[in-house]
């Protein structure tokens, strides 16, 4: 049975869009709606592709459907992979009319979506997201790229899908580690903008974890829901956007000093966030009892505690020094005024910085 249990939208103007979330829509849900031309082209992964690719197929009736499917893994969000996909779309004489269609989890969301934005200088695209942190972040708001070997997502663009479909049944085959990593993004917007969601994850992170059905349709609306409404504010990261990003500067010093391989994005997001309460609570904005709420939140979540044993507090600084925030060679963080409200600054004292990754590498 095909059913959308819920739709949002991003309110972007003229690119705006829907995010239709419910269960059995691959292989019923029709997406013609939002195909221009005839054809479709399909970016998928190894993994992903004999799973459901014949099931989204059948969303585009009377559309002429091809495939291009991409080997599996973060380290394969590169300028070599991404290459295949206009090899693809070349060799199928694909034109300015065909609609890329994304349909894995963020690594092929992202890779897609850019290749989207740059083929014959952008064509429509759509985002079927099959993993949790896809379903719940990354095939809302735009954000398209590839990882360079000296920094995360460092070449990329923005560029809106046309529509969102998510199917939450994707996720019963999951890997186990995957759910964790996509319940760190879900837990973010609690502590940036959600307090009350924050309250309610304390009480199903266990249901989440299981896969809970409804808890699942829950924190999967409250998350497209937080995110769709930051984007609309500010498609761009001027200002507001920055705060999706809490975690991030250090989570994405540890993919890259791991050389995207072996830490998932979400479980170095995950840390990332424990870091940033950490220096929250150095800074005097949240207290110890604050600081504990988070840290037992995310344990709860089976998320890592601590960085790779081999990480120093110079390796973090080193990889920071490059984030995509940082204006003049100030580093710009995002932290907690309290939880359930977080901002961006690049007022962070060097001493309380250098204190907080001195006190996680001691403990890897
Ligand atoms: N654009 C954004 O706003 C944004 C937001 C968050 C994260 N991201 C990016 O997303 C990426 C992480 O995404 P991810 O966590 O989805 O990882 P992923 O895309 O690597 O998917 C995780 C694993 O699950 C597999 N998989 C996907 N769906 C499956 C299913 N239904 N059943 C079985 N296996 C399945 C994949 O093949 C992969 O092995 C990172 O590159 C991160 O930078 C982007
Ligand atoms: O959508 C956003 O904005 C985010 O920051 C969401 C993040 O979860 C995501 O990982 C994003 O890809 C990070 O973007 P970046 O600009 O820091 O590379
Ligand atoms: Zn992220």
């Amino acid at each position: 049975m095909s059913d959308v249990r819920r739709e949002l939208r991003v309110e972007l103007g003229e690119r705006s869009y829907p995010i239709l979330i419910g269960t059995g829509l691959l292989g019923h849900y029709d997406l013609t709606p939002w195909v221009m031309g005839d054809r479709v082209m399909v970016v998928t992964n190894e993994t992903v592709a004999p799973l459901y690719r014949d099931r989204l197929d059948a969303c585009f009736p009377g559309k002429q459907v091809d495939h291009v499917v991409l080997p599996d893994g973060e380290a394969y969000k590169d300028q070599e992979t991404l290459t295949r996909v206009y090899d693809a779309l070349l060799e199928k004489r694909h034109t300015r009319r065909t609609t890329v269609v994304a349909l894995g989890g963020g690594v092929i969301g992202d890779m897609a979506g850019f290749a989207a934005a740059c083929y014959q200088r952008g064509v429509p695209f759509i985002q079927v997201p099959t993993t949790l942190l896809s379903q719940v972040d990354s095939s809302v708001g735009g954000k398209t790229g590839i990882n360079h070997p000296l920094g995360k997502n460092m070449i990329g663009a923005f560029h809106q899908p046309e529509a969102v479909l998510i199917d939450t049944d994707t996720l019963t085959t999951l890997p186990e580690r995957e759910v964790p990593a996509g319940l760190a993004e879900v837990i973010k917007y609690g502590l940036i903008r959600e307090p009350e969601f924050l309250a309610w994850l304390e009480e199903h992170v266990e249901a989440l974890l299981s896969l809970s059905p409804d808890a699942l349709a829950e924190a999967i609306y409250r998350s497209c829901a937080c995110k769709a409404g930051v984007v609309a504010v500010d498609e761009r990261e001027g200002g507001l956007r920055a705060i999706l990003n809490l975690g991030h500067t250090f989570g994405h010093a540890i993919e890259t000093h791991t050389g995207y391989g072996s830490w998932l994005h979400g479980e170095a997001v995950g840390l990332g966030m424990l870091m940033a309460a950490d220096l929250s609570c150095r800074m005097g904005l949240i207290n110890e009892i604050e600081r504990e709420r988070v840290r037992r939140l995310l344990q709860r979540a089976h998320l890592p505690a601590r960085p790779p044993s081999d990480m120093t507090p110079d390796d973090f600084l080193r990889r920071m020094a490059v984030d995509k925030k940082n204006v003049d060679g100030r580093m710009r963080l995002v932290i907690m005024r309290q939880l359930g409200e977080a901002f961006v600054t690049d007022e962070v004292e060097p001493e309380n910085l250098r204190a907080t990754l001195t006190h996680f590498c001691e403990s890897a």
